[in-house]
C-alpha cells in the first residue's frame, strides 16, 4: 500500500513549545528516503499551518480548547484526504491532542478501523477530570462513543463527534495512570496491557491479546498511535512527560513490526517528540527512534 506523510507541527495540548519541531526534526532524519528505500511509493503531504486564535481562555482546567479543537477539525480532514488518496497516513507530531484528529479523519475514511494505542499513558481524562488542564491527556475520551455523555462540548469542538466504541481500542506499554482515567478505564472495561503485563505474560502474548480484543479476525484496518513516551526515557529522553521502566527499543520494535506485517496499518501517529528536550546527543537519539519505529511498521525487518 502507498505511503502519505503529513506533518502536524502542534503543541497546544501541552505547555512545552519545542513539540512543534517534532515533524521537522523527524523529516530531517531522513524519514522520507528511509521509507522510499522499501520501495513503497511516498508522498509527502508537506506541514499543515494552524491558524493561532488569540482568545482562548480556559474552559474549567482546559488550556488552549479553541486553539486545540480547531487544529483538530484541519487535521481531520487532512488525515481522511490522505487515506481516500489510497494511502497509509502517517501523522508526525506533535503532541498527543493531535490524535483527536486523526484518530477522526482515519475512522471517517475506515469507519471499522481499530485503535492500538502505544503510550506510558491512557490519555482519556475527560476535560472533567485532568488534573493539569493539557489536552494531550484527553484524547481518548473526545473519540470513545461510551464517553460521550461525560465530554462536555468544548469550545472549539462544536464539530466534533466520537467514532470509536470503547471495545476497538486496546492500550500498550502503560505505566502512569491518574485515579479519574483508572476509574473510567475500569467502568468501561477498557482492554490495557501495561509494562507489568508484558513482564507478566511476555510481549508475545500481550501482543495477540490486543490483536484478538480489536481485531479478532484481523480484517479491521489499524491505527496504531504511538506516542515516543511509550519508550523507555533512557531510549526516548526528549519527550514531555518521560516515565521510567518503559518499553525497550526491541519492544517498540517487535510491536510494530508484527502489526505492520498484517498489512492493514492504514493509519500511523508518531507523536510527542520534541526536539528542544535534552542533549544533542538525546535529542537525536529519540529522533532516530522515532523513524525506526516508522520503516519498522512500514515493513523494514531487522533480519533482512
Ligand atoms: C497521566 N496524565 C497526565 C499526563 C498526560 C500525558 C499525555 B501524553 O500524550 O504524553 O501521553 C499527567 C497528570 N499527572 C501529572 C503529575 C501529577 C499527577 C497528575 C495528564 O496531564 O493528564
Ligand atoms: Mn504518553
Ligand atoms: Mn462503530
Ligand atoms: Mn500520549
Amino acid at each position: 500500500q502507498d505511503v502519505g506523510v503529513i506533518g502536524f507541527p502542534f503543541s497546544k495540548g501541552q505547555p512545552q513549545p519545542g513539540v512543534r519541531s517534532g515533524p521537522a526534526a523527524i523529516r530531517n532524519a531522513g524519514l522520507i528516503e528511509k521509507i522510499h528505500n522499501l520501495e513503497r511509493d511516498v508522498k509527502d503531504y508537506g506541514d499543515l499551518d494552524f491558524e493561532y486564535i488569540a482568545d482562548d481562555p480556559p474552559y474549567g482546567l482546559i488550556k488552549n480548547p479553541r486553539n486545540v479543537g480547531a487544529a483538530n477539525k484541519k487535521i481531520s480532514a487532512a488525515v481522511s484526504n490522505v487515506i481516500n488518496d489510497n494511502r497509509l497516513c502517517i501523522s508526525l507530531g506533535g503532541d498527543h491532542a493531535m490524535s483527536i484528529g486523526t484518530l477522526h479523519g482515519h475512522a471517517t475514511a475506515r469507519p471499522d478501523m481499530c485503535v492500538l494505542w502505544i503510550d506510558a499513558h491512557v490519555d482519556i481524562n475527560t476535560p472533567l477530570t485532568s488534573m493539569t488542564g493539557n489536552i494531550h491527556g484527553t484524547p481518548v475520551s473526545f473519540v470513545v462513543h461510551e464517553l460521550k455523555d461525560y465530554v462536555p462540548v468544548l469550545p472549539g469542538f462544536e464539530w466534533m463527534n466520537t467514532c470509536i466504541h470503547a471495545k476497538d481500542i486496546a492500550f500498550i506499554g502503560v505505566r502512569d495512570i491518574d485515579p479519574g482515567e483508572r476509574y473510567i478505564m475500569e467502568k468501561f472495561g477498557l482492554v490495557c496491557y501495561s509494562i507489568h503485563d508484558i513482564d507478566h505474560l511476555g510481549l508475545v502474548e500481550v501482543l495477540k491479546r490486543a490483536m484478538d480484543n480489536v481485531n479478532p479476525n484481523r480484517d479491521r484496518p489499524i491505527h496504531i498511535s504511538f506516542d515516543i513516551d511509550a519508550l523507555d526515557p533512557l531510549l526516548a529522553q526528549s519527550t514531555g512527560t518521560p516515565v521510567y521502566g518503559g518499553l525497550t527499543f526491541r519492544e517498540g520494535m517487535y510491536i510494530v513490526e508484527e502489526v505492520g506485517s498484517t498489512g492493514m496499518v492504514t493509519g500511523i501517529d508518531m507523536v510527542e517528540v520534541n526536539p528542544e528536550l535534552g542533549t544533542k546527543f538525546e535529542q537525536n537519539v529519540t529522533v532516530n527512534t522515532a523513524v525506526d519505529v516508522l520503516t519498522a511498521a512500514l515493513g523494514k525487518r531487522r533480519h533482512g
